[in-house]
């Protein structure tokens, strides 16, 4: 697969902050990366460099074999931005706002109507055109912004917090989007939802205080979790401390958590690094015969995989 997008080594200092301190990463066509990180890790500051809108302090930003910079017309060509929040001009329509942003991009005539037709198309917003912008809904608005983000045929997308704001139905759809831009492109997105990151990326890198603490695929992170191999029961409450003294006894169970749910308690039994505990646990409950509901093996969970590279402590 081509790599479309790189980073080198970029840093940005503001002052004695070290906001992005060294991140090389490289994005591949048809790749979609999850960018994370916990507020003020460097996220925002990062996408800023790899669109050319902030000059990184050391290192670079390469698309498409272009260096990024602000005077590098032909390097930003090729990428597309969605900024946090997507300011747009609220006195303007979709149909108006479009059709500055292809001259601004030096397209015109013929050309740019296709090119505003095909990207309003793309995100489904013909209805809305003729609207003004500051009267559409969020998700629309957001819509808007990625029509603007692509409308130049981009080979590079970089969207920061695309769903943030937005009802389950529009993140559901602007996800969709994503998902259906993606196989001619390298994407980046920046967010917070972690489920979004399972839905939607191919990769996920993780950053904490501008330094990446983890890059993977969604579920190669997920295999570092605790949770990972963990047996999930529901028992009847009165059974409960027996089934877990039971369960901690057996070969390669790392320990046993308890969640009441009204005459039921939740039991999490974890799996020492790679043992496979499921079997035993299973014949374990079928030994004593007890009442069991809602047995599974849990898969790891990214929640906890990101607080323990974020924050050095185990969920
Ligand atoms: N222009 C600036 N001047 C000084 N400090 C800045 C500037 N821009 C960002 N910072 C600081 O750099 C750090 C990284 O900010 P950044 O916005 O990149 O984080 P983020 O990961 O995008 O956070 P969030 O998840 O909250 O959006 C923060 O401490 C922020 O306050």
């Amino acid at each position: 697969m081509d790599v479309l997008l790189e980073a080198r080594d970029l840093k940005k200092h503001f002052g004695p902050l070290r906001a992005v301190d060294g991140i090389s990463l490289s994005v591949k066509k048809g790749e979609v990366l999850g960018f994370l990180g916990p507020n003020g890790a460097g996220k925002t500051t990062t996408m800023k460099m790899l669109t050319g809108f902030l000059a990184p302090s050391a290192g670079s930003a390469i698309v498409c074999g272009e260096t990024v910079t602000a005077g590098n017309a032909a390097a930003r060509r090729r990428i597309g931005y969605l900024p946090e929040g997507a300011p747009l001009y609220g006195d303007m329509t979709p149909a108006g706002f479009l059709a500055f942003i292809a001259a601004a991009h030096g397209i015109e005539g013929a050309a740019a109507e296709k090119a505003v037709r095909d990207a309003a198309g793309a995100v489904q917003l013909e209805k809305v055109m003729e609207q003004r912008i500051e009267t559409l809904s969020k998700g629309f608005k957001r819509r808007v912004g990625l029509a603007a983000a692509i409308l130049h045929a981009p080979d590079v997308l970089i969207l920061d917090e695309p769903t943030d704001g937005l009802d389950p139905n529009q993140k559901h759809e602007v996800r969709r989007l994503i998902g259906a831009m993606s196989a001619e492109r390298a994407i980046i997105i920046s967010t917070h939802i972690l489920e979004e990151v399972e839905a939607l990326c191919s990769r996920a890198v993780i950053i904490n205080a501008g330094r990446i603490v983890a890059d993977g695929t969604p579920s190669a992170l997920k295999a570092r979790s605790i949770y990972v191999g963990a047996v999930t029961m529901l028992v009847p409450s009165a059974d409960a401390d027996a089934v877990a003294d039971a369960a901690r006894a057996l070969e390669g169970v790392a320990g046993v958590e308890t969640a009441g749910e009204g005459d039921r308690t939740r039991l999490t039994i974890l799996a020492k690094p790679a043992a496979q505990i499921a079997d035993a646990v299973g014949d374990l409950v079928a030994k004593h015969g007890w009442h069991v509901s809602q047995f599974s093996v849990d898969g790891g969970r990214l929640d906890d995989v990101f607080r323990s590279v974020t924050t050095g402590k185990a969920a």
